[in-house]
């Protein structure tokens, strides 16, 4: 058992020195990249790990595992320490019935074995150094016992002290430890050491049970345990009772320095006898399936076919019930789950600990391998924990990297058209509105007419009944002074001219009102989006604030009181003239009829034509100056802009080609790591194909996927590296779909070659190429469904916003019903973060992918070229292609337009189908639901005239057929 456990603790130190390296690497690239500050000083993207991750990954990563043996009585934890260590390092209590009291132990390592007291927080105690000169091979009982209390006076330094353990064991190194409890006191539960022996440390915690029930203090213990650390899982193993006479001298033999150790119950190791277990389910009142396991041992100690009592079985179902009540063990069998089922709940619980899983082992022979199976588990989680959170800390990272670059991508496309629509759309406005304040002249005169008739009646009655406010008239009307006269006229003209201009606002602003939301809205909207993005502008320089004053011209009141003002003017004027010629001007009486007929007057007097010219060329000019005022706000907003997106374009390329593909490493190796810890290496059999970076060989399974094929790829440098880990990245992201050849995890193997790691990309295994089944014969039907489904692929893909770029035959996989798989995502990206680069195979390359500005429809075209061949039925080359001699040759062809030749078997619709595909012009490229649509009209039509012709067949042979129609089936089957 001791090699288990060593080699759980050897793995344990290796994984956490690699992510001990990954995290170092962490830190070195978000460095870097936060580093990094634009022209406007300010960083482009920032990566980090926030304060309570790098607190709880700071806590984990460099924890040591801890195994920390708990138990019912001193014989039993004794018993259980001698087995891990595989030496009778302690030795088995006097007197079993009485139970001794012996302080806590801590083994750790040392290359001279010693012993020695301290106290908590590393105070030696000096006071008894026999201990340390004492030369021993198994501790003296002494050395742990606590110290009798003579004086009644409680000794506590003695009480609390640790018998500290140093000797050369492999379980010990690399900081590993193993940990004793001290005995329990009547009336104490809880060891308060247990938090600090277990504190930076990994704790697996093993409980010795001796007895067929566990007792109330024991219960008290437990229950103490589980309140303090709800996290812990406990490893409960059912210890022989060893301190009887008949076992004790079996317990363990001391041969020398290595003590080999053997189990009372007769489970051994090297040469030893084996117990044979009888493993029976029993089902007990709750229907809680527990295992138990009856021996029948065969070594000493034990008797031979000795009848399990059935009192065993009941003592099993008792303490299963004790331990759950308590809440350590769970009604569902013991949670040693499967690698995959693992992953599964690690992943669905975002890498947080589950709930128990201790275990309760009846068996002591069970106890070697369980303990170390336990022991991984507990390891592995916490190992699975810190990488998880790392692992999340880097997809979040990479995936904000990948937001803020469609963000930059959308930013590009959308502003200047923003600018352009802005610069249109006012151009709209402002001519409409200059031809409406000409057209308008005539109507605001007709509006000024109307409104003055309309209201004459109205006006003059309320002339009348005017009481003035700023002068005090007697009741004889005579005016005090000739300024009273000014006063009481200016107040008869307010009157007026207030209700006609409220009067003609209110029309005006009806009349135009409705253009307001309908025309300028969607304007506003853009132009304050361009401000949001631009942080230079402020208010006097908006261009939302010039529009606004383009509009304020025609629809604002301020417009309307301006006119008000001028038509304020030219009626003052107009009165002035009118009280010259007035014949009672010299001593008016100030009574109702003087204020009618100075109201009438003045209203006859107002001439429409020129009210209407001022606010018409009012209008106008007022327009000009905000016209001018817009074009020249928007001009500045645009070089703002334009200065700005040139910043965003720098930003959004050195994002896509140096941080994603940096923290795209990040979280290959991550996952990777995660990988490997959860699953282990895969096996690598026979080579199955090669391709341009890579050989691939076939797996029998791996992480619960059977059979796998396991793609090789050796990056020569770390520009490929990080290339890769991206391309790694979208692809591990496709969700899982039929037509697509899922991509089931990422290992880096740093033992593949002596020059450089390989990733190990693991995928599902498929049958064939599609390359390869048209060269072998693949019939029409099946080749007309691959291509439907080839279709159905990309289709998916671009729903996610991806462009596979390298669609081809050799691409295309098949299972076993020879329905296609596209695979190979390798240069499949999300349309933001492609950088124009010219990817692909030759032939299946869209001309447009030279000027490096392409989008989606590079795959249209790329299946235009795979449905040549589909119907051509083989795999020669097009004519016009296998007359260049090179790619570049073939590429200068095809820029020119030429491509393959139309075959003489090719259905006109399929014809029109790859011509429409391969078109030169990418938006005249069909939509790939039409060209679903039409695949699949295509296949219904050949799988009918296949029946027909078939149905035809069988009756010419039950008549016999003709000697000349023989064979010809196959051939007309696969004619298209
Ligand atoms: N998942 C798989 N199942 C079965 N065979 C596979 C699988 N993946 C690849 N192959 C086989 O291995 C061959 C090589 O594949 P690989 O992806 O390395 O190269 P390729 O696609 O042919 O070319 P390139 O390297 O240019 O992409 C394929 O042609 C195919 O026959």
């Amino acid at each position: 058992m001791g090699t288990h456990l060593v080699q759980e603790f050897c793995r344990f130190c290796r994984e956490s020195k690699r992510l001990r390296q990954l995290l170092r690497d962490t830190r070195r690239c978000f460095r870097e990249i936060n580093s990094v500050r634009g022209a406007d000083g300010k960083r482009p993207c920032s990566a980090q790990l926030s304060e309570q991750e790098n607190l709880d990954i700071e806590s984990n990563i460099n924890k040591v595992p801890c195994l920390i043996v708990l138990g019912q009585t001193c014989a039993a934890k004794v018993h259980v320490i001698n087995q891990i260590f595989q030496q009778v390092v302690l030795p088995l209590p006097d007197d079993h019935q009485v139970e001794p009291r012996w302080r806590t132990v801590c083994f750790r390592y040392g290359s001279t074995p010693s012993l020695s007291l301290s106290l908590p927080g590393s105070y030696e105690l000096v006071n008894d150094l026999m201990l340390r000169d004492d030369a021993w091979k198994t501790i003296s009982a002494q050395n742990l016992e606590l110290r009798e209390n003579e004086s009644d006076i409680p000794d506590l330094a003695d009480g609390t002290a640790t018998l500290e353990v140093k000797m050369r064991h492999s379980l010990l190194k690399d900081g590993g430890m193993v940990a004793m409890s001290p005995s329990s006191v009547e009336g104490m539960c809880a060891w308060e050491d247990f938090g600090r022996i277990s504190k930076n440390r990994v704790p697996v915690v093993i409980y010795a049970i001796a007895r067929n029930k566990l007792s109330e203090q024991d219960l008290l213990f437990l229950r103490e345990l589980l309140e303090i650390h709800p996290d812990i899982s406990v490893f409960f193993i059912k210890v022989p009772d060893v301190t009887s006479p008949r076992l004790r001298g079996n317990h363990c033999h001391d041969n020398g320095h290595n003590h080999d150790c053997k189990s009372t119950n007769g489970v051994s190791h090297g040469d030893h006898k084996t117990t044979n277990i009888d493993t029976s389910t029993t089902l007990n009142q709750n229907n809680v399936h527990i295992i138990i396991e009856t021996q029948t041992a065969t070594s000493d100690g034990i008797d031979e076919n000795t009848p399990q009592s059935p009192d065993t079985v009941v003592t099993s179902v008792g303490m299963f019930q004790q331990l759950l009540h308590v809440g350590f063990l769970s009604p569902l069998p013991p949670s040693r789950l499967s690698s995959s089922k693992l992953a599964q709940t690690f992943t669905e619980s975002g890498g947080s600990s589950r709930a128990s899983d201790s275990e309760l082992v009846e068996d002591f022979a069970q106890f070697p391998d369980a303990v170390a199976a336990f022991t991984h588990q507990v390891l592995e989680r916490h190992l699975l924990r810190v990488t998880n959170l790392l692992h999340l800390v880097h997809t979040r990272t990479l995936e904000t990297f990948i937001l803020v670059a469609f963000d930059m991508s959308r930013d590009m496309l959308v502003t200047p058209r923003k600018l352009e629509f802005a610069r249109e759309r006012e151009g709209e406005l402002y001519e409409s509105l200059m031809q409406m304040a000409l057209l308008k002249q005539d109507e605001i005169q007709n509006l000024i007419a109307t409104t003055i008739s309309g209201m004459r009646d109205e006006l003059l009655e309320k002339a009348t009944d005017y009481e003035f406010i700023g002068v005090n008239i007697p009741d004889s009307g005579c005016p005090g002074s000739s300024s009273d006269l000014k006063v009481c006229s200016a107040e008869i003209q307010d009157l007026m001219l207030g209700s006609l201009n409220r009067a003609i606002a209110g029309k005006l602003l009806g009349s135009v009102d409705v253009l307001r939301d309908s025309y300028t809205g969607v304007l506003t909207r853009c132009l304050r989006s361009l401000e949001e993005t631009d942080h230079e502008s402020t208010e006097a320089t908006r261009t939302t604030e010039a529009l606004k004053e383009i509009l304020n011209s025609a629809y604002q009141v301020e417009i309307t009181v301006r006119a008000g003002a001028s038509l304020a003017r030219v009626l003052l004027e107009k009165m002035k003239q009118l009280m010259h010629s007035m014949p009672w001007r010299t001593s008016p009486l100030i009574n109702n009829e003087w204020k009618r007929k100075v109201a009438a007057d003045m209203l006859n007097s107002l001439r429409e034509t020129r009210l209407a010219k001022s606010i018409c060329s009012q209008i106008k000019d007022h327009l000009r100056r905000s016209h001018d005022a817009f074009t020249a706000a928007l001009k500045q907003l645009e070089a703002r802009h334009c200065g700005r997106l040139e910043r965003t374009e720098e930003q959004r390329l050195r994002l896509r080609k140096c941080y994603a593909p940096r923290v795209a490493r990040l979280v290959l190796e991550s996952t990777s790591l995660r990988d490997s810890i959860l699953f282990g290496m895969p096996v690598l059999g026979r080579e199955i194909g090669r391709g341009q970076y890579g050989v691939v060989y076939s797996c029998e399974s791996w992480a619960g996927t059977a059979p796998c094929a396991i793609k090789t790829v050796v990056p020569p440098d770390d520009r490929h590296w990080n290339d890769l880990a991206l391309e790694f990245y979208y692809t591990k992201n496709v969700p899982e779909h039929d037509r697509i050849v899922a991509l089931r995890g990422a290992i880096i193997d740093t033992t593949f070659s002596l020059a450089s790691p390989a990733v190990l990309l693991v995928m599902d295994r498929l049958q064939r190429d599609l390359y390869v089944a048209i060269k072998t014969g693949l019939d029409w039907l099946s080749r007309l469904q691959v291509a439907i489904d080839v279709v159905e692929g990309i289709r998916y893909l671009h729903s996610l916003g991806l462009v596979h770029r390298d669609i081809k035959l050799k691409n295309v996989l098949l299972d076993k019903q020879n329905r296609g798989k596209i695979t190979d995502l390798g240069f499949c990206k999300p349309e933001a973060m492609m950088s124009g680069s010219i990817v692909g195979t030759p032939i299946h390359m869209a001309p447009e992918l030279f000027t490096k500005r392409y989008d989606s429809s590079v795959d249209v075209y790329a299946f235009g070229i795979l449905f040549w061949y589909v119907c051509a039925g083989h795999t020669q080359l097009p004519y016009a292609f296998e007359q260049c001699q090179d790619k570049e040759m073939l590429w200068t062809s095809v820029k020119r337009g030429i491509r393959p030749e139309r075959l003489q078997q090719f259905q006109p619709d399929c014809w029109e189908l790859m011509n429409e595909s391969w078109d030169g012009n990418p938006s005249r490229r069909p939509l790939l639901g039409d060209v679903e649509v039409k695949l699949r009209a295509i296949y219904r039509r050949n799988y009918d005239e296949q029946g027909k012709k078939q149905c035809h067949h069988s009756q010419r042979l039950s008549t016999g057929p003709l000697p000349s129609e023989t064979g010809l089936s196959s051939v007309d089957m696969d004619s298209i």
